[in-house]
């Protein structure tokens, strides 16, 4: 019994030291030197410079991507470099030093040699030779695609809009560099659907050869749908900073017939988001620049295979008013739908603005939204930002916000119904906005007098002014 507890307690001071002290590593040394001795090995080198000192780009392209490896930190020596932007830090492999990676459940070890005369500097990769066939041409082929992608990222993302076509320009569309803040994080929708769109860009952004094999061209479209100030915007710019992505913003009104979109088209370039906004506004005015049909065309007809790798974007605020042609299956790959703001993406907005994450007035927010309130997230962020000082002003206003909102749409619906029965004029007939009426509008001004807000609605914009006596609806 006693030689039972001696060894216990015996091998746990052994498992302590072993995993306290760089024995483990000598352990792990000495169990790697024996497996090698156990297996055949083959050896591709990759050096630096070819036989004429020019650049090998294949050995820039597997030291960006080993370096990219978690496994370079567990490396004996690694060096820190600053990065591109300030406070990155990039990890890089120093000399000859051995990195193992895992393609395919195959081990690849690489070790970073330096020829101690020359100062010539090589990678070197040893596989197993029973992996070698297997293996080979994928992992080298990953490795290009993993640099690429590591490329885009530092890529500076630039916004493009077209100019009027005049015939002296050069060019039809001008750039600037991109540099809205939003990301996939900050915009506010629902989880799974965030998740969701998320994968399907990643997806999409590595199914080149999935889209070649179906002989389709590589691109995606989405539609955003829902009231103004609901994040379709701010989406677009999300998804632009997810992808590192140029966006092309095309601006309808500076186009001049169907040819004239054709050959913006053709103008923009591979790994790009292309993007019209609002435009169920557009197609209501009837306007004949573009057509409809040379937007249709835009969409999915030939021209709209040249340069790959693109995502389009079409916005609308109402999806009732458009062309049934423009939303029949097959011709938009994903609908999203941004709804106004219910109880959790106003509790999301409240840990972002306030940060608060719970608190005594939320059951009463819960409790209004039951009733059907209906204001934008922009609405929302807009007072939560005016009152950030202070959490409960800011929620005590949103709690009169949604109240008033309730009200007059309550007091719409009986107008209407009254209207109907040709007794009553609605509010839009006498100029009142179905939203906000003037006699809730004052009660509000009493309550919060000090705050001022302004809409981006476009049915309907209200404004609180500190000076003003009386509420400006327009
Ligand atoms: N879902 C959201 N998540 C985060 N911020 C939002 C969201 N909705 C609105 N906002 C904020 O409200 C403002 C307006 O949003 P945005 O311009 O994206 O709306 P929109 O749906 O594009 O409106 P419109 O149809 O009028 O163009 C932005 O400043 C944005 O930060
Ligand atoms: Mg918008």
């Amino acid at each position: 019994m006693i030689w039972y507890l001696i060894a216990i307690i015996a091998s746990g001071l052994f498992l302590k030291i072993l995993l306290k002290t760089s024995l483990l590593q000598i352990v792990k040394k000495w169990w790697r030197f024996l497996e090698d001795g156990c297996y055949v090995y083959q050896f591709y080198r990759v050096p630096q410079f070819n036989h004429n000192m020019q650049e090998n780009q294949l050995y820039r392209k597997v030291c960006t991507y080993l370096n990219s490896l978690p496994c370079v930190e567990d490396s004996d020596f690694t060096n820190l470099i600053s990065g591109d932007k300030s406070n990155e830090i990039s990890l890089v492999l120093d000399s000859n030093q051995i990195v193992v990676d895992k393609f395919l459940s195959a081990r690849v070890f690489w070790i970073n040699e330096k020829d101690e005369f020359t100062g010539l500097k090589s990678l070197v990769m040893k596989i197993r030779k029973k992996d070698k066939r297997r293996i080979l041409q994928p992992y080298l082929q990953y490795i290009h695609s993993v640099f690429d992608e590591i490329e885009q990222r530092k890529k500076e993302v630039r916004l493009f809009v077209n100019v009027d076509n005049e015939p002296q320009r050069n060019g039809r569309w001008r750039s600037v560099p991109f540099t809205h803040p939003a990301t996939f994080d900050t915009v506010v929708m629902d989880t799974d659907l965030k998740d969701k769109v998320k994968s399907d860009l990643e997806s999409f952004q590595k199914s080149k050869q999935y889209y070649h094999r179906l002989g389709k061209v590589w691109k995606r479209s989405y539609l955003l749908n829902g009231p103004s100030g609901t994040g379709k915007s701010t989406f677009i710019a999300g998804i632009a900073n997810l992808l590192n992505y140029d966006v092309y913003d095309v601006d309808l009104s500076k186009v001049t017939d169907d040819s004239d979109l054709r050959m913006l088209l053709l103008q923009t370039t591979s790994k790009s988001l292309i993007v019209i906004e609002d435009l169920d506004s557009y197609l209501g005015t009837k306007s004949t620049a573009p057509s409809l049909s040379g937007i249709l065309n835009f969409m999915d007809g030939l021209f709209s295979c040249c340069g790959e790798e693109r995502i389009m974007i079409f916005t609308i605020n109402n999806k009732d008013q458009i062309d049934p042609t423009v939303l029949r299956p097959g011709r938009i790959d994903v609908h999203i739908h941004f709804p106004l703001c219910n109880f959790n993406s106003f509790k999301t907005l409240a840990n972002s603005h306030l940060g608060l994450k719970d608190h005594k007035l939320f059951p009463q927010v819960e409790e209004i939204f039951q009733t059907g309130a209906a204001l934008s997230p922009a609405e929302i962020g807009e007072i939560m930002i005016s009152n950030r000082s202070s959490p409960t002003r800011a929620l005590k206003t949103v709690i009169s916000a949604l109240q008033i909102n309730t009200e007059s749409r309550a007091a719409t619906r009986h107008a209407r119904r009254l209207s109907e029965s040709g007794s009553v004029r609605t509010a839009e007939e006498t100029g009142e906005s179905g939203i906000f009426c003037r006699e809730n509008l004052r009660e509000f001004k009493k309550l919060y007098g000090l705050l001022r807000v302004r809409s981006c609605r476009k049915d309907s914009s209200y404004e609180f002014d500190t000076s003003d006596e009386y509420l400006v609806m327009r």
